[in-house]
C-alpha cells in the first residue's frame, strides 16, 4: 500500500547525463528515487537525458494515429483479424462493445534488434513474446527509425534508473543485468479518443459520474517511464482511497513500479493503482478525432529470465509470470467483433 500522498514527488536525474557519476551524487539520486518508489510508487523525473522532447515524440504519435483505420488494422494482432501472424507486437482498436471505460486504440514494439530466429519457448504457444515488429508502409508513416531509437533510449534510461536502485534495496551493483539481456520491453503509443461525458440519471456521488478511458489498475511489470501530453486524466490512488490528479509537468515524464518489482523488493517498492479519465471533446482542437495521447515504455526481463523475488524460495520465469497476467489483458482475448473473415479491410 503506498502512503497518503496529496502530490507525486519530483525527482532531477540530470546528474545522470554524467557518464561517470561521482559517488556522493549517486547515492544522493538512488536515495531520491528509492524514497519516492517506496511512498507514492510514483515519480515526475525531470531532465532525462533523451533526445527526444514532448513535441517530438507526440508529433510522431498523433502521425501514426490519424493514419486511415483500414492500414492501422493490417498491423493488427492476431486476436483482431484472424488471418494475421502478429501475436504479440502491433496495432489493437478501441473495442467500445467490450469495453467502454476502456476506449483506447494503441501500436505495440518491441526491441528492434532482437534476434527473431533465436529459437524460444515462444515459438510454440500462441502468442509469441519475441516476434518481430510490424510498421506501417514507410510512405505512409516515415518515423520507423526514429521509433526504433526511442524505444532504445527508453531502454538505456530504464537500465541506468534500475541500476540506481540496486544499493538501496541491498541489492548487488549488478542485480539488475541479467534483466537487460534479450529484454521483452515494450513501447506503446496510446490514443484515448474524446468521449462526451454523459451522467447516467439518478448518480447521486461525483464519483459514481467519472468516466474513464483506462480502467484502474496496476502495471503488472517491473518499471514504466510513460510520457503523457498536457490533456490530463491520469489520476493515482493515495492510501485513504483518493484519487490524486497526475497532470503532466512540463519538461518529465512519470515512472512507477509494477507488481513484479513490487514482489521483488520484498514490498518495499509500491505498485500503485491508477486510472485515466476520457478526455472531453474539444471542439477548438485542430483535430476533433484527438483526445488524449500518451506513449508508456515498460520495462521487462526477457522471456527466460529467472527473476528472484524476495522472501520467496524459488524464482519466477518471466515469459511465464507475464502470460499468466495477459490472460486477464482485453487486448489480448479474442475479439471476433473486428474480424470479418479473411478479408483485409
Ligand atoms: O495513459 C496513461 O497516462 C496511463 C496508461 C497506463 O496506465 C498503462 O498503459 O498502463
Ligand atoms: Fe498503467
Amino acid at each position: 500500500m503506498s502512503t497518503v500522498f496529496s502530490s507525486l514527488p519530483v525527482v532531477d536525474i540530470h546528474n545522470l547525463k554524467a557518464s561517470t557519476l561521482d559517488t556522493a551524487d549517486h547515492q544522493a539520486l538512488s536515495r531520491k528515487l528509492y524514497d519516492a518508489l517506496s511512498t507514492t510508487g510514483f515519480a515526475y523525473i525531470k531532465n532525462a537525458p533523451l533526445s527526444f522532447g514532448q513535441d517530438e515524440i507526440f508529433e510522431l504519435s498523433r502521425d501514426f494515429f490519424a493514419l486511415p483505420l483500414s492500414q492501422k488494422m493490417k498491423l493488427a494482432k492476431k486476436s483482431f483479424r484472424q488471418s494475421h501472424t502478429n501475436t504479440y507486437r502491433g496495432y489493437f482498436p478501441t473495442q467500445p462493445h467490450l469495453t467502454p471505460d476502456n476506449l483506447k486504440e494503441g501500436f505495440e514494439i518491441g526491441n528492434p534488434a532482437a534476434d527473431h530466429n533465436k529459437a524460444t519457448p515462444a515459438k510454440a504457444q500462441k502468442i509469441n513474446l519475441s516476434e518481430s515488429n510490424v510498421w506501417p508502409d514507410a510512405q505512409l508513416f516515415a518515423k520507423q527509425e526514429r521509433l526504433e531509437q526511442i524505444y532504445n533510449e527508453l531502454q538505456r534510461l530504464a537500465a541506468n534508473l534500475l541500476s540506481l536502485l540496486a544499493a538501496p534495496l541491498g541489492k548487488d551493483p549488478n542485480f539488475f543485468s541479467s534483466w537487460i539481456d534479450d529484454s521483452l520491453s515494450t513501447l506503446r503509443l496510446l490514443h484515448y479518443p474524446p468521449v462526451a461525458q454523459t451522467v447516467s440519471p439518478g448518480t447521486k456521488h461525483a464519483e459514481q459520474a467519472v468516466r474513464l478511458s483506462c480502467t484502474p489498475h496496476t502495471d503488472s511489470g517491473i518499471l514504466t517511464l510513460l510520457h503523457q501530453d498536457a490533456t490530463g486524466g491520469l489520476e493515482v490512488l493515495n492510501a485513504a482511497g483518493e484519487w490524486i490528479p497526475a497532470p503532466y509537468i512540463p519538461g518529465s515524464i512519470v515512472v512507477n513500479i509494477g507488481d513484479l518489482m513490487a514482489r521483488v523488493s520484498g514490498s518495499r517498492f509500491k505498485a500503485t493503482m491508477h486510472r485515466v479519465r476520457a478526455p472531453l471533446p474539444n471542439p477548438d482542437a485542430a483535430d476533433a478525432r484527438f483526445g488524449r495521447f500518451s506513449i508508456p515504455f515498460f520495462f521487462e526481463p526477457g522471456e527466460v529470465c529467472s527473476v528472484s523475488i524476495e522472501g520467496e524460495e524459488d524464482s519466477i520465469v518471466y515469459g511465464d509470470y507475464l502470460r499468466r497476467k495477459m490472460a486477464t489483458f482485453v487486448e489480448f482475448q479474442e475479439d471476433s467483433g473486428y474480424d470479418t473473415g479473411t478479408t483485409e479491410e
